[in-house]
């Protein structure tokens, strides 16, 4: 049985979340940590480190310490994940201590990359690391049926990384992992602005703008938002109107990169599980699969039915919680 000690954690690019049997998701914020450059302190760690991000002064940074799903910042990773376990244990309502913990790695990491994300959990007090493949925990939290011989197709995009994988029996058959995710597609949105308008646009701005005016690339019924940022050949403020053609347009690479890789991923399924996938369909999930008209969109081109999954964000952080009983079961973990 599960206990409290025992946590499934989502460690994100852009989200960190943890997991209990008993309680279910206790902590989803962003992975972002304010830190003071001088002395080399953690100020803030989550939501309220994102709200700083583009606003500190110059002696405060907000870093995200993971990029494309990997750790890119060992002793800051660590550190986040030392006040998640703090900030968890206060929603528990008593101290997590020493808890057995599975998280997720994406399927394209490195050894030296799982490595390192494992000697990351253990530095912030885990007594045992597990870990798990992303699109595994993402389709296990979806709720499908992955220990049985059929096919399930998970379309996971992230903040870092999207990721396609089929599942059968219990274990990936085929995956193909790029480093284009939500991340990209805010740059995308930056480039496009500074270059249309000249106008400089920080990062949330543009993740606030995909996320109310985004698009996938199919036909819809224009919206239209304002949005504020530095005018580059002035240096004063300015706003200006866009519209969802626009930023159609603007996330037109990325999306046709992300095509590509779901169709490269089906090419390659065996031909007795292709059968599965016509029936089955596909399921999209990671925060990404909520960007407007992406479903239609995705399921009007590769001709199979997508289906998304019932908590995209969340999917992946109830997959490692389960899947921790489950490891129990098959191994003993150290
Ligand atoms: N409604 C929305 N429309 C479009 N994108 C969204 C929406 N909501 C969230 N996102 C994006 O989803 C991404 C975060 O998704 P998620 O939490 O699944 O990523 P992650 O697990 O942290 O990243 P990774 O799996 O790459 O490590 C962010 O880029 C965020 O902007």
């Amino acid at each position: 049985m599960l206990s409290n000690s025992e946590i499934g954690i989502d460690l994100g690019t852009a989200n960190i979340l943890v997991y209990s049997k008993n309680k279910g998701i206790i902590l989803n914020e962003p992975s972002v940590v304010a830190i003071d450059t001088e002395n080399k302190t953690v100020l803030a760690v989550g939501t309220e480190a994102k709200s700083m991000i583009g606003k500190t002064p110059g002696k405060i940074v907000a870093v995200r310490p993971l990029k494309d799903g990997v750790i890119a910042d060992f002793d800051v990773t660590t550190e986040m994940l030392k006040q998640v376990m703090k900030k968890a244990s206060k929603k528990l309502g008593f101290s997590i201590r020493k808890p057995t913990v599975v998280v997720c790695t994406p399927s394209g990491a490195t050894s030296v990359e799982r490595r390192a994300i494992q000697d990351a959990v253990r530095g912030s007090g885990a007594k045992s690391v597990t870990l798990i493949e992303e699109p595994v925990a993402a389709a296990i939290g979806a709720d499908l049926p992955v220990g049985e011989p059929v096919a399930n197709v998970i379309v996971d995009i992230g903040g870092g990384t999207t990721e396609v994988a089929i599942i059968s029996y219990g274990g990936v058959v085929s995956c193909n992992t790029i480093r284009i995710g939500g991340d990209q597609m805010d740059e995308d949105i930056v480039q496009y602005v500074r270059k249309r308008y000249n106008l400089l646009i920080g990062e949330r701005t543009a993740e606030l703008v995909k996320i109310e005016v985004g698009q996938a690339l199919i036909d819809h019924e224009e919206r239209t938002m304002d949005i504020r940022g530095r005018d580059l050949v002035t240096g004063l403020p300015k706003t200006i109107e866009l519209s969802s053609n626009e930023i159609q347009d603007a996330l037109k690479e990325s999306l046709l990169h992300i095509l590509e890789t779901i169709r490269a991923t089906l090419e390659n399924c065996p031909p007795e599980l292709s059968g599965d996938i016509v029936d089955r369909g596909v399921i999209l999930t990671g925060g990404g699969a909520l960007l407007n008209g992406l479903q239609d969109w995705l399921s009007q081109e590769i001709v199979v039915p997508v289906h998304l999954a019932p908590n995209p964000l969340e999917s992946v952080a109830i997959g490692t919680g389960r899947s921790l009983s489950v490891i129990h079961k098959l191994q003993k973990v150290k």
